[in-house]
């Protein structure tokens, strides 16, 4: 598979570099500001966007992406408005773009259908949190046909027995969460998942990113320890919707430096 995700996280690879993934609710507070988040968290130092597709009962969110899911929805977003988003973000950008949703909106569009008009709009994968890995082989199969990520799952508690499954199928990265709780900034022990992150290393090149939790710049550097990339969601999310635009665009940008400062091949 050759997608802009997995030329990203090879370009950065060799740079020495450390991917920052920022996750934006789509349509929340407005498509207008979406539009505007990925434009801007661009240029700010993101290099990969996490769109999410939001749903009514979104079971691994904690409140700040369940309040910008519910404020989605008021705004009438849907699949097929989630697509038109997709589409107006390629007429300005290249970056890689995963979704992020639950299966049920996916199932009732029809999967293959999602996965068809999704690539085509622009995007290179997804993340379905709700689906695990033993569920996953037909969404898998549809996936790899298309040329389209879709995101396997560690956790702390993995076992090294699912580790060898799961990465053995993954493509594009693996997403390891830090703890075993929903989305949204906490104070997070990292070296807990790093080490998980080394066990993973053994049975897969994918790439590794470390999310839940990642509030700060100091966060994000622990959480990169051992994976190639970090995924902030809340902490953007929250300054979003409260109308602090310019401070969310500032954090992003301060996660880029302290990440460059702290893994940056010196010169
Ligand atoms: O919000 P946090 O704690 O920064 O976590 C990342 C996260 O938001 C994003 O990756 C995400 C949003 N909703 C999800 C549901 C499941 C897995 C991951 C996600």
């Amino acid at each position: 598979m050759s997608t802009r995700l997995d030329k990203k996280m090879a370009d950065l690879k060799a740079a020495g570099k450390k991917g920052i993934f920022i996750y934006i609710t789509a349509g929340a507070p407005d498509v207008e500001t979406t539009l505007k988040a990925v434009r801007e968290a661009e240029k700010a130092g993101a290099d990969v966007i996490e769109l999410g597709l939001p749903f009514s009962d979104p079971m691994a969110d904690g409140p700040v992406i369940q309040s910008a899911s519910v404020c989605a929805l008021k705004n009438g977003m849907t699949l097929k408005k989630e697509l038109e988003i997709v589409r107006e973000i390629r007429k300005f950008s290249d970056i890689p773009l995963i979704g992020m949703g639950y299966i049920n909106n996916m199932y009732h569009y029809g999967f293959e259908k999602f996965v068809t008009d999704f690539k085509a709009a622009g995007m290179d994968g997804i993340i379905v949190p709700d689906v695990p890995h033993e569920e996953s082989g037909e969404m898998r199969k549809i996936c790899a046909a298309h040329d389209f990520h879709l995101a396997e799952f560690i956790t702390p508690g993995t076992t090294e027995a699912r580790m060898t499954e799961t990465c053995k199928d993954a493509t594009g990265f693996i997403y390891c969460v830090s703890n075993n709780g929903v989305t949204g900034v906490k104070k997070i022990d990292y070296s807990t998942i790093g080490k998980v992150c080394e066990k993973a290393r053994k049975f897969t090149d994918t790439p590794l990113a470390v999310g839940f939790g990642i509030g700060s710049p100091e966060a994000a550097v622990a959480a990169a320890a051992k994976s190639d990339a970090v995924i902030v969601g809340s902490a953007v999310v929250k300054r979003l919707m409260d109308g602090k635009f310019a401070e969310a665009m500032a954090l992003i940008g301060a996660m880029r430096e302290a990440l460059d400062a702290a893994y940056g091949k010196k010169a």
